[in-house]
């Protein structure tokens, strides 16, 4: 699958926030295999790690870096922060994220549309984080976003996929649009099951950067993800109602 004529081998895509250092964050992201990393201009530029030091263990990951606008509230917040990204990272990538909501940071729709609109004209490469609506996402469209990244549930709950029926809909909706869960996936079985439904990939941070093992979480994600590919690949069986024998009867035995 291409993002933005970007064909990337692995579909697992990588917060570098939270980590207990900044050794077990570059541990951890080798163990991913994750060929895209997620950065946060504002919550980095403000954290322990400001500046400079923080770019560089970023630029000797080796991954391609999208940068996020997570923390703004606002469409000027975002497009500022995403001018500012820019310029330190010289990517056109963005992910964009507008939070409408403080119990749940749900995404301010109605700000997102507009905030991608503005960027896409600005020549931009959005990845808007966005809820499973339908109509919402064609606006996403519209305003000339070429990935979704819905959300699987609120960003660091680690409750997986809120919404299966809406995360369904939205793929068979959108066949041929790169789709990617992004948040509230905590657990590598909540990735491979995102997969199994055809998503193209799937973004978490605080699942690797709180475990225990960051580094032991990283590979299982790496190892869940790659499952639910091949799984959907494969063609699951459909689930039945009712029983059926899946071994012979005995005395009609094959070997017989
Ligand atoms: C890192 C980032 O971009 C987060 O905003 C993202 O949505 C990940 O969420 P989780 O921490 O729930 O995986």
């Amino acid at each position: 699958m291409l993002f933005y004529d970007v064909e990337l081998a692995s579909p697992l895509m990588l917060g570098t926030a939270q980590y207990p250092s900044p050794a077990i964050l570059a541990a951890a992201v080798q163990a991913s295999g994750a060929e895209v990393v997620t950065v946060s201009l504002r919550r980095e530029a403000s954290g322990n790690l400001a500046g400079q030091a923080f770019w560089s263990i970023i630029g000797a990951l080796g991954t391609r870096v999208l940068p996020n606008t997570a923390g703004c509230r606002t469409v000027k917040e975002a497009v500022t922060t995403a001018h500012m990204a820019r310029e330190v990272f010289g990517t056109p990538w963005i992910k964009l994220e507008v939070i409408g909501e403080e119990d749940t940071l749900q995404p301010d729709v109605f700000g997102l549309v507009e905030a991608a609109r503005i960027l896409t004209e600005e020549g931009f490469q959005v990845f808007p984080y966005t809820t499973e609506d339908l109509v919402v996402a064609e606006r996403l469209l519209a305003a000339g976003c070429r990935v979704l990244m819905p959300w699987g549930a609120p960003i660091g709950s680690g409750r997986g996929l809120n919404n299966v029926f809406g995360l369904k809909m939205l793929r068979a909706h959108f066949p041929d649009v790169p789709l990617v869960v992004d948040a509230g996936i905590g657990l590598p079985s909540h990735a491979a099951a995102a997969m199994e439904l055809g998503f193209d990939a799937v973004l978490l941070n605080t699942a690797v950067a709180k475990a225990g093992d960051p580094v032991g979480m990283a590979k299982a994600f790496a190892l869940a993800v790659e499952a639910g590919r091949l799984a959907r690949h494969s063609i699951p069986m459909e689930p039945r109602e009712m029983a059926s024998p899946s071994t012979p009867v005995i005395g009609k035995a094959m070997l017989a």
